[in-house]
C-alpha cells in the first residue's frame, strides 16, 4: 500500500544538522525575483551581504541538503512524484532567522488525511540552534489518486475574504526562467523544469514551485505594508489553490489589520484564476 498512515505517523522523526550562510540567503531571494532594480536600496536588503535580512520563508528551503522532495520519503509513504502537488504551507518563526547559522532540523509526518480522490500529508519540520527554537513549518502535500484508504478526512476550513475592497493591490511578474533559478535553493522536482515530466504529471508545460509564489508574495507584503522590515513577520500560511506558470503575473491583493495581513493571489493573465487562498501574514 503506497500510504500507510499509521506507520507514517509512528515513524521516528528524521533529524539532520543543517547550515546556511549569506550565499544561500541571496540565492533564495534572487529565486523570488529580488534585486530589481539592482541598485534600489530597498532591494539591497535582500541581495547585498553587508545589508542582508532574511525573509522568514527561507525556513522552507534552509538545509536544502535534507531535500524538499526528500521530505516525502518516510516509512509508510511511497508515492509517485508525478502525483504530488504542494497543497499548503505554514511557517512560524520563533525569532528572526540569522544570515549565517547552524541548526538541528527534525521532520516527521504529523498527519495523513484521506480526501477520497487524494491523500493530504502534513509534514512538520522544526529547527533549533543553541539559542533555542528557530522555526516550525507545516507542509501540506496533496497526493492525487492516493485517497480512499479509510483515513480521517481532516480539516476543510476556508478563510473568507474581508467584505471590502483590498487596501493594496500589487503585481509581480514571474520571470520566464524563474523556476530554473528558484530550484537551485533545493527543490529539484522536475515538475518545474522538465517538459516531459510536467506532461506526465498532467500539465502542458512546467509549473512554478508553490514555495516560489509563496516567497514572492511574502516579499510583496513585507515591502508594501511592513516597510520591508522582515523581522516583524511572525507567521505565514497559505493554501495553493491553483497552478502558476513562469512568465505570468501575480496579482496580489492585501487587506491590512492591526497585526495581520490577509492576502489573495491570482494569475492576472488568466482572468484572475486563484493561485493562493486562505493566506495570512501575522506580524508585530
Ligand atoms: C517538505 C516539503 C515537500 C514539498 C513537496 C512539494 C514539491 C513541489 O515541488 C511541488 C509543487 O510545488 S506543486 C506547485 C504548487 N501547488 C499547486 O500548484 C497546486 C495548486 N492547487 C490545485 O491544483 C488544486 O487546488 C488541487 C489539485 C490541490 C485541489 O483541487 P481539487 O482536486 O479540485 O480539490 P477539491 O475538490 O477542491 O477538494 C477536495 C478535497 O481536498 C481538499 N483540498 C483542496 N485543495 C487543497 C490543498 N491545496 N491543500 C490541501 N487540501 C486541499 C479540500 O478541502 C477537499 O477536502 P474536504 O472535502 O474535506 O474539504
Amino acid at each position: 500500500m503506497p500510504i500507510d498512515a499509521a506507520k507514517a505517523m509512528a515513524a521516528d522523526p528524521r533529524t539532520a544538522e543543517i547550515g546556511w550562510d549569506h550565499k544561500d540567503i541571496q540565492l533564495y531571494h534572487l529565486g523570488l525575483g529580488a534585486g530589481i532594480p539592482a541598485t534600489d536600496p530597498d532591494e539591497l536588503r535582500y541581495t547585498l551581504e553587508s545589508r542582508l535580512h532574511v525573509l522568514p520563508s527561507f525556513a522552507t528551503v534552509a538545509g536544502a541538503g535534507m531535500g524538499v522532495v526528500g521530505g516525502l520519503s518516510s516509512p509508510g509513504i511511497d508515492v509517485d512524484l508525478a502525483a504530488v502537488l504542494h497543497g499548503g504551507q505554514t511557517v512560524r518563526v520563533h525569532r528572526p532567522i540569522p544570515v549565517k547559522g547552524r541548526a538541528v532540523q527534525t521532520s516527521k509526518v504529523a498527519a495523513v488525511y484521506d480526501k477520497g480522490k487524494a491523500a493530504v500529508l502534513v509534514l512538520r519540520t522544526e529547527a533549533a540552534d543553541d539559542d533555542g527554537p528557530l522555526w516550525t513549518n507545516d507542509a501540506r502535500i496533496f497526493v492525487r489518486g492516493e485517497g480512499g484508504f479509510g483515513g480521517e478526512r481532516g480539516p476543510s476550513e476556508r478563510l473568507a475574504l474581508p467584505d471590502r475592497a483590498p487596501d493594496r493591490v500589487v503585481e509581480r511578474t514571474i520571470r520566464k526562467d524563474q523556476a530554473l533559478l528558484y530550484r537551485l535553493s533545493g527543490d529539484w522536482n522536475p515538475l518545474h523544469a522538465d517538459p516531459e515530466f510536467a506532461e506526465l504529471a498532467g500539465f502542458d508545460r512546467p509549473i512554478l514551485h508553490g514555495l516560489c509564489t509563496y516567497g514572492m508574495t511574502l516579499k510583496a507584503v513585507a515591502d508594501t505594508l511592513l516597510d520591508g522590515d522582515v523581522a516583524r513577520i511572525g507567521a505565514y500560511s497559505t493554501r495553493f489553490a491553483g497552478v502558476v506558470f513562469p512568465g505570468e503575473t501575480l496579482r496580489i491583493r492585501m487587506w491590512a489589520g492591526a497585526s495581520r495581513v490577509q492576502v489573495a493571489v491570482t494569475a492576472a493573465e488568466r482572468d484572475d484564476a486563484p493561485v493562493l487562498a486562505d493566506t495570512l501574514v501575522e506580524h508585530f
